[in-house]
Parts: C-alpha cells; sequence; structure tokens
C-alpha cells in the first residue's frame, strides 16, 4: 500500500521532549483476553503495518496485555528504536512500579520507554497515595528507563492532589475526549500548568455514540475535505493542540486516519463542532468510575 507522505505533526511536552501527534493504539480493538505469554500474530502484523505506514507512536499498557507483540512487532519492523514514540501504563502493578516498568521493558525488549503513564487514579484512597506514586514516577525518570512521565484519566482533583507535591509536572494527561466529552474544566486545567492532553476514543462521535447533533455537520466536513467523519474527528483533536490515539485491525482504515495530517479545520468549523458536542454527553470507557460530573 502506498504511503502518505504528509508528516504527522509534533506537539512540545512541558519535558522538552516532543510526542507525535497521532498515536496508534493497542488497547481497544487488540484488547486480549487470553494468556499474555501466547503472541497474538495478527497483532504483531497490526503493528508492523501501523509503523510502516508511518505510525511512529505505539500506545500500550500492562493491563492490555499487548507489550510482547510490541516488542516483537518494534524489533521486526526494521524502524530505528529512536525513531519511535513509546508508551506504557501502570496500574495492575501500581503498588511496585519500578518493578512494573522493568517487566514492561523486558516484554518491550526496550531499555526505555518514551513516557510511561499512570492509567487512572482509581487505586488510590487518599491524596497521599497519589502524592506518593507520582513521587516514585518521578524517581524512575531520572533513572532514565522513562523519557517522560504522565497520567491518564485523571480529573481536575487527583492532578490538584499531584501538583501539591510534585517536583515534576506530569507531562501529559490521556483521556477520553471527543466532541461529546469535551472536558472545558480539565482542559482549562491542562493549559494553565502546561499538561499536553492526548486523546483516547477520538473517533467516538463518528462511531459509537451516534446518532447525535453531531451528525449532519461531521457529514458535511467530511464532503467538504474528502475524508471521513473519522478523520474530521481526529482532525478537530490536532486543530486543539490535543494529541489523538486511534486503532484499527484494517490496514485501509490505517492509511486513511494519516489523510488528518493533510488539511486544517478553520476556527469557525472547530468552534461550530464544539457547540454541537456539547448538546450530548457520552462516555464509553470507565462509566462506573467517573460521577456524573465528569461534564464539567
Ligand atoms: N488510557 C485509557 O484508559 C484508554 C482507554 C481506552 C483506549 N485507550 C487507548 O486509545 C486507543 C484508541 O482507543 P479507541 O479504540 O477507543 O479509539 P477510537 O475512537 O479511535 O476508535 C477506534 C475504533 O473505531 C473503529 N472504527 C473506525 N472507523 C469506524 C467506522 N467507520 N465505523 C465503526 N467503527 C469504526 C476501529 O476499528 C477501532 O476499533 C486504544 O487502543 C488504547 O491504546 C486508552
Ligand atoms: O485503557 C483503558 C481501556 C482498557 C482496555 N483494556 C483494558 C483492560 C483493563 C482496564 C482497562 C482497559
Amino acid at each position: 500500500m502506498a504511503k502518505i507522505h504528509t508528516p504527522i505533526p509534533n506537539l512540545k511536552l512541558n519535558d522538552g521532549t516532543s510526542m507525535p501527534m497521532l498515536a496508534y493504539g493497542t488497547g481497544t480493538a487488540w484488547y486480549k483476553k487470553g494468556d499474555e505469554s501466547v503472541i497474538d500474530n495478527a497483532l504483531v502484523e497490526g503493528i508492523k503495518t501501523a509503523i510502516n505506514l508511518g505510525y511512529t507512536h505505539l500506545d500500550g499498557a500492562e493491563v492490555y496485555k499487548t507489550e510482547p507483540e510490541l516488542g516483537i512487532a518494534i524489533k521486526e519492523s526494521g524502524v530505528p528504536r529512536e525513531k519511535l514514540y513509546v508508551v506504557t501504563k501502570v496500574i495492575v502493578n501500581i503498588s511496585d512500579i519500578e518493578n512494573a516498568l522493568k517487566t514492561s521493558l523486558k516484554k518491550l525488549q526496550l531499555d526505555y520507554v518514551d513516557l510511561y503513564l499512570i492509567h487512572a487514579p482509581f487505586f488510590a484512597k487518599s491524596d497521599e497515595e497519589l502524592q506518593c506514586t507520582w513521587a516514585t514516577m518521578e524517581a524512575l525518570q531520572k533513572s532514565g528507563l522513562a523519557k517522560s512521565i504522565g497520567v491518564s484519566n485523571y480529573l481536575p482533583q487527583h492532578l490538584e492532589a499531584v501538583l501539591k507535591t510534585a517536583k515534576v509536572t506530569p507531562a501529559c494527561n490521556q483521556i477520553e475526549f471527543h466532541p461529546y466529552l469535551q472536558h472545558p474544566a480539565l482542559l482549562d486545567f491542562h493549559k494553565k500548568h502546561g499538561i499536553a492532553t492526548t486523546a483516547y476514543g477520538p473517533l467516538t462521535a463518528a462511531t459509537k455514540a451516534k446518532p447525535g447533533p453531531a451528525d449532519d455537520f461531521l457529514a458535511a466536513l467530511s464532503k467538504k475535505y474528502a475524508v471521513s467523519e473519522g478523520e474530521i474527528s481526529l482532525r478537530w483533536c490536532i486543530d486543539q493542540d490535543i494529541v489523538a490515539i486511534t486503532t484499527s485491525s484494517k490496514e485501509q482504515r490505517l492509511s486513511d486516519y494519516l489523510r488528518a495530517a493533510t488539511f486544517k479545520l478553520t476556527p469557525a468549523e472547530i468552534k461550530q463542532l464544539n457547540e454541537l458536542g456539547q448538546q450530548k454527553h457520552f462516555r464509553g470507557f470507565w462509566q462506573d468510575k467517573f460521577d456524573k460530573d465528569d461534564r464539567s
């Protein structure tokens, strides 16, 4: 398949590193329920396809059980390590993060990850627990095993607790983000503290949250730019300085998503999509963990 050569833009993080703004995720289409030691060859080929198409930002997590496949695919891709941006997350072994990261690195066959994330704040019963865990992340960054450190699924109250004692501000917060879950207060908090926003579930308004108030406008934009509604959704993130993490097991879709690097929405179009999106609330992940007030 022909490669699209428009480069994926980078976002500069608060620690001076750069993150590619379109990422390939291994957590959803590929969710592995079975034995982690049994290699899913289709997934290995899927990751290699993504890398070959030009994806360099690869999103994993210990809980996805996909780190062994990421490791094999990275090695077999032949792409130099330093050209890739590899992310993994900790949640299962949060009580021993140092060993959790060392185990993840072994599975990934890597010496370091570009970004290590606390997968969610729900393990903590107190602010002190959030703060101590973050201090461990800071030590890991110092050791060089993780170039950048960040969090995922944190709300303003979790970030506030962490920042009270942090020496290093989280580089990013990976959250569910799409027109029907825009988190204006959380995004303001991120901006104020220089925390990058990375979006999972970016296609939601164009896929699983249909029908919705943004449908007609997404269809009109899709016609105007001659791309799919999913690609409009990805560009809507990028145009707001938000990194989009998407995925597919289909090569054609992965290739098409890269068209999000080839056009720009106008400020008026972004504003209209924001306003239409605010007319509906939809959360696809972790519904049981978030209060109703996560609309703010
Ligand atoms: N930190 C977290 O808690 C968390 C939670 C969820 C996901 N993630 C990460 O983000 C990645 C992407 O998440 P996502 O899968 O929700 O992202 P997404 O919204 O981009 O959805 C991708 C899914 O939509 C499907 N899709 C694409 N086009 C479609 C169409 N036209 N019709 C129907 N379905 C279509 C794809 O096949 C794929 O399964 C995951 O793989 C994982 O790495 C992280
Ligand atoms: O990243 C959060 C979504 C997700 C995919 N697979 C999982 C397994 C356990 C917990 C969360 C997830």
